[in-house]
Formats: C-alpha cells, structure tokens, sequence
C-alpha cells in the first residue's frame, strides 16, 4: 500500500473514531507501551537444545514436519530476530529451560546454570529486549511417570524442586541484568491418566514443592513467578494436580502470578471472564494467548473471539500495567516464523481493537440500562476501520503494512530456512 494512502485512510479512520469520543493516538501509544512474550519454542517444535534426543511429553504436542525448524540457539535467534523485523510494538522473548546452550556437554536439569543462558542474554541486550522464562518439568525421563512436584519418589520430587531453584536463580539475574522483572512461569505436566484414588496428598505435596522451590526471598524486581493451571493433557486426562482452584489457591495466598492459557479450560469456559475475577485479588497476572481447537492444541493464535474478549476485558479493567501478556503455541505444520509473526500481530490486533473501544459512550448506556444502545454499539464496532489505525501503526514503526510481512518471509525461507534441511 502507499505511503498516502497509509495516511489518508488512518485520517479517515482518527475522524470516526473522533466521533465516538476514542483518541486513535493514545490508542497507539497505549499499544506500544504493551510488551508482547514471544514464546521461543514455536521456533522450534519444542525440541530445545539439551540434545538428549527425549521427545516430547507432558501431555502436549506438536504436529507437521514443515522444513526450516532452528536446530540450534543460533539458529534460534536468527529466526527470532526475522520475525521481530516484521513485528511492530515492543517484544520480549519467552525461554524455556531447556534452550541452555552447554557447548555439547549434557547438562541435566537439576544442574542448570546462569552461565548456560549467557549468549541469551547478551543478544537480548543488543535486540534492545526483555528476557521471560519457564522451568521446563516435561520431556524428561523424570517426567515420565506423569509426576514431577507431585511425585512420592522423593529423588524424583527433589530433582524437580532442585530444577526449579536452579530456574528461578537464573530468572533472577535475567531480571536484574535487564532492569525489568523477568516472568518465570511454572507449568508443571503432574496428572494421571484415569482417576487416581489420592488426590489430596498428591496436591499437598506439590504445593509442599513449590513452596520449597520459592523458598529463597528473591526480589519482585528481579523475578514475578507466575503458576498456570490446566484442564487436562493427552494421556494424563483424568486428573491434573495444577487445577483451575489449586493454581489460584496458590497464587492468591503466596501473592504471586497467576497465570490463564486460553487453551487450558474447558471450552465453555471464558478466560476474559477471569481477569476482572482474578484481579480483585491479585496485582498482576499473566496470560498465554493460545488457539485451542476441540482441545488444547495450541494452534496458531488469532484474532478470534477469545482473544478479542480477553484484550476487551484487560483494557475495560485498565490491567494493562497489571497483566503480562505472552503467545503460547506451537505449530510445525507451517513456516515457523510465519506463525510467530501471524500471532504476534493478530494479539496486538486485538488489543488495539480494544483500546479503539468508545469505553465511555457504552459505560454511560450502561449505567443508564440503555443496554439496548449498548448492544447496538458494539456490534457497529466491529466494522470500524481498526485496520486503517494498524496499518499506520505498522508504518510509523518501520514494519511492513498489510501483508507485505509474508513475501520477506517467504525469502527467508529461500535464503535461509531451505538449506537447513
Ligand atoms: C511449552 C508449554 O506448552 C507451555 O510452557 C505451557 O505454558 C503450557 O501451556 C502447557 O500446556
Ligand atoms: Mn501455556
């Protein structure tokens, strides 16, 4: 599209949404002031570089075979480092543990150093980003069995708790380096496949393991752990210790995040819904945004109704200083790097969207019980020329306007992703 025509429609639109009473350029500066986490493992089909050959476990999965997956940390950044490019707004990058970079060596995860993340952190500091960071308790011999925290075998638990300590030391000096709270989320898979005859104890003792993993006072300048809940996973259907209640249990009483993946509920369930919920007990939260289709399948994330509904619910709450949002899907049936950039901007999409809401006009019907103008409103709003504000958006940032992203993409997978394989 050209340059004027970026600028004439964007005028248009300031003028329309003027009408309504919304500022499209606060809107924007609102969106830019948001960070979006950029998961790594969507690179890379959740493989990391541990190099033990484990496949992938934990209840999740990857599906396809498209070629050009990062097979190593360079190859990593590199794909990163594409998709930022063709990214507007601010980003930070969501690692694993598993993506340590050991020279060869095999480290296992209870001996996980900061000293492993090293070239992480030196090229976050030359992309001008933050680091996030998860403890990775799956595809591991130790996982195996279905329990990690929650294991009776007290090496096995020890291992887990250990891993976690190790995670959050090294969490801890991401964060101090960067000057900006490193995120460090704990998902842990434990869960059975048909329904177990103890739950209580198996959940007493989690919770008995995750406090010993935050046992160390560790400043919330430096790290902001965060717990996240699941429904269920393949193969460990029936029970899943990190429930829906245990995590926000856990959450609220030892004041730490809490964090909701649209793909770990049950389908008639709302995670928009849960953010004015969870905040009126907690400061912060974090949220994953995923696709689940028919499960939590972790399909490229869109701008679909779940989506728009939890930005819609952040922004009418104004949490965006509250809650941090982060991608979580991973899908190998396409160009890895189209994915990341199809759901980066699709989430941020979505939040603009959000911030173009004319909040006042129905707030004001609302309170009046006009829920008839209300409804009236919100259906109009879903024609508005949103799209007009993120392309101008997308070129006041440097990056490409409507689908000009997909033909750089494209090249690179030529130049670059072709000749991996
Ligand atoms: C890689 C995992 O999918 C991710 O860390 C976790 O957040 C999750 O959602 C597991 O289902
Ligand atoms: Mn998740």
């Amino acid at each position: 599209m050209k340059k004027e025509s970026i600028i004439s429609q964007y005028e248009a639109a300031k003028e329309r949404f003027a009408e309504l009473g919304v500022d499209t350029d606060a809107a924007m500066d609102a969106l830019d002031a948001t960070e979006i986490s950029m998961h790594c493992w969507q690179g890379d089909d959740v493989i990391g570089f541990e190099g033990s050959g484990q496949e992938l476990s934990g209840g999740i999965l990857t599906t396809g075979n498209y070629p050009g997956r990062a097979r190593n940390a360079e190859e990593l950044r590199a794909d990163y480092e594409k998709a930022f490019s063709l990214i507007p707004g601010k980003k930070r990058a969501n690692l694993h543990e598993f993506y340590l970079e050991t020279g060869g060596k095999f480290v296992d995860r209870d001996e996980v150093e900061v000293k492993y993340f090293e070239n992480w952190m030196q090229w976050a500091k030359e992309q001008g980003i933050n680091l996030d960071f998860n403890t990775s308790m799956f595809s591991h011999p130790k996982a195996d069995a279905g329990y990690t925290l929650a294991s009776y075998d007290e090496d096995i638990r020890k291992f887990w708790v250990e891993h976690g300590i190790r995670c959050r030391d090294i969490a801890a000096e991401m964060g101090k380096r960067q000057g900006s709270p490193c995120v460090l989320n704990h998902w842990m898979v434990d869960g059975s496949k048909d329904a177990p005859v103890d739950r209580y104890d198996r959940r007493a003792l989690f919770i008995k393991s995750l406090d010993e993993i935050r046992s160390k006072d560790i400043s919330k300048d430096y790290v902001l752990d965060a717990i996240e809940s699941k429904l269920f996973g393949i193969g460990l259907e029936s029970f899943t210790v990190g429930s829906g209640e245990l995590a926000l249990g856990y959450a609220v009483s030892r004041d730490i995040l809490l964090t909701c993946d649209l793909g770990h509920f049950h389908p008639t369930e709302s995670v928009a819904d849960k953010v004015s919920a969870v905040l009126q007990f907690l400061d912060k939260m974090l949220v994953h945004t995923s696709r689940p289709v028919r499960w939590d399948s972790d399909h490229v994330v869109l701008q679909n109704d779940e989506t728009m509904a939890l930005m819609q619910e952040i922004v009418r709450a104004n949490a965006l200083q509250r809650v941090y949002i982060a991608l979580d899907f991973f899908d190998a049936s396409i160009n890895r790097i189209a994915a990341w950039v199809i759901g980066t901007r699709a989430t941020q999409k979505a939040l603009l969207s959000a911030l173009l809401e004319p909040q006042k006009l129905l707030l004001d019907a609302e309170r009046k019980g006009d829920t008839t103008f209300r409804l009236a409103l919100v259906e109009e709003m879903k024609n508005m020329p949103v799209n007009a504000v993120w392309d101008y958006y997308c070129e006041k940032n440097g990056v490409p306007v409507g689908m000009d992203w997909f033909g750089e993409v494209k090249q690179y997978e030529k130049d670059v992703l072709l000749g991996r394989d």
